[in-house]
């Protein structure tokens, strides 16, 4: 008997990278012989310390930057949303979010996607008069309208102020559960990871030093022993100590193999919104 066809979906890589060497100029290899397979559906989280070559990774998944050497093999339909939301200020929002849309119904299709993500009343304004919050989520639906098999993330909540990142990241987490884009996810933030993430890679030396299953019941909360067993386990990989926590329980470390997504029952806004209510009590 066949699989059912959504798992078998899940299953299937959309991106494949093998032996992938990236240099600048006379430099030392950033990427060094990097291997990656992400399924698609599958959200992963990309951690490593400063200047490991996660945006250098992203920029050359996004096409924005040439693979001198291996192979990288990544779908067409793929979508970028960068830290800053590089609108062209110019074109009124809606126009930003329908560029380079070739069908008669660019425009229709533009303010579909800006009523997902809860614009569709600043539609006619110009990206100058957006807050920075409002920028990102015109960036996200101009991502969005592409309908991407990839989403690539890199850093889009950094500039945000707390409250703001906390309702980002759940539209984020409800756009993929609507969606199921395969999402790459650059991110600083341990928790963030831990939060949205079904796997959490760290990048060490050029290579993925780390491949994480995260198996946390949902909703997640930063309250639970598990979680912070994670992400002490995660800040240990980042060179990082972790002095609010207690020493990991080795049980509760989930074996780094990379795998499928999670089912598709699971809710990961409500993760978000968890977490909200957990920082919010705690600020
Ligand atoms: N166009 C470029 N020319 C020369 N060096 C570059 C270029 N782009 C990146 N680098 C170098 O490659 C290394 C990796 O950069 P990259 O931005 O990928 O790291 P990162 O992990 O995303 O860092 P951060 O977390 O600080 O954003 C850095 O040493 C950076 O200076």
């Amino acid at each position: 008997m066949n699989a059912h066809p959504a798992l078998a979906a899940r299953q299937h890589p959309v991106v494949h990278v093998s032996n992938l060497v990236r240099s600048f100029g006379r430099g030392p290899n950033i990427l060094d012989g990097l291997d990656l397979t992400i399924r698609t559906g599958e959200f992963v989280a990309l951690l490593g310390r400063s200047g490991s070559g996660k945006s250098t990774l992203l920029r050359t998944l996004a096409g924005l930057d040439e693979a001198p050497a291996g192979t990288v093999t990544v779908p067409a339909e793929r979508a970028v949303v960068f830290q800053e939301p590089r609108l062209i200020p110019w074109k009124r929002v809606w126009a930003n979010v329908a560029l380079g849309l070739r069908t008669p119904d660019a425009r229709e299709r533009a303010i579909a996607a800006l009523s997902e993500v809860g614009l569709s009343h600043r539609l006619e304004a110009w990206p100058l008069t957006l807050s920075g919050g409002e920028a990102q989520r015109a960036a996200l639906a101009r991502a969005l309208v592409r309908e991407p098999k990839l989403l690539l993330l890199d850093e889009p909540f950094a500039a945000l102020d707390a409250l703001t990142r906390l309702k980002t990241q759940g539209l984020v987490a409800s756009l993929w559960r609507a969606h199921r884009p395969a999402v790459l996810l650059v991110t600083h933030d341990v928790d963030e990871a831990l939060l949205l993430a079904d796997r959490v890679l760290v990048l060490d030396q050029g290579r993925i030093g780390f491949d994480l299953h995260v198996n946390l019941e949902r909703p997640r909360r930063h309250a639970q022993p598990a979680f912070a067993t994670l992400r002490s386990r995660l800040l240990r990989e980042l060179g990082v100590e972790d002095e609010s926590a207690d020493e990991p329980g080795e049980e509760t470390i989930t074996p780094v193999r990379p795998r499928a997504p999670a089912a598709s029952g699971v809710r990961l806004d409500d993760v978000v919104w968890a977490a909200s209510a957990d920082a919010l009590a705690r600020s």
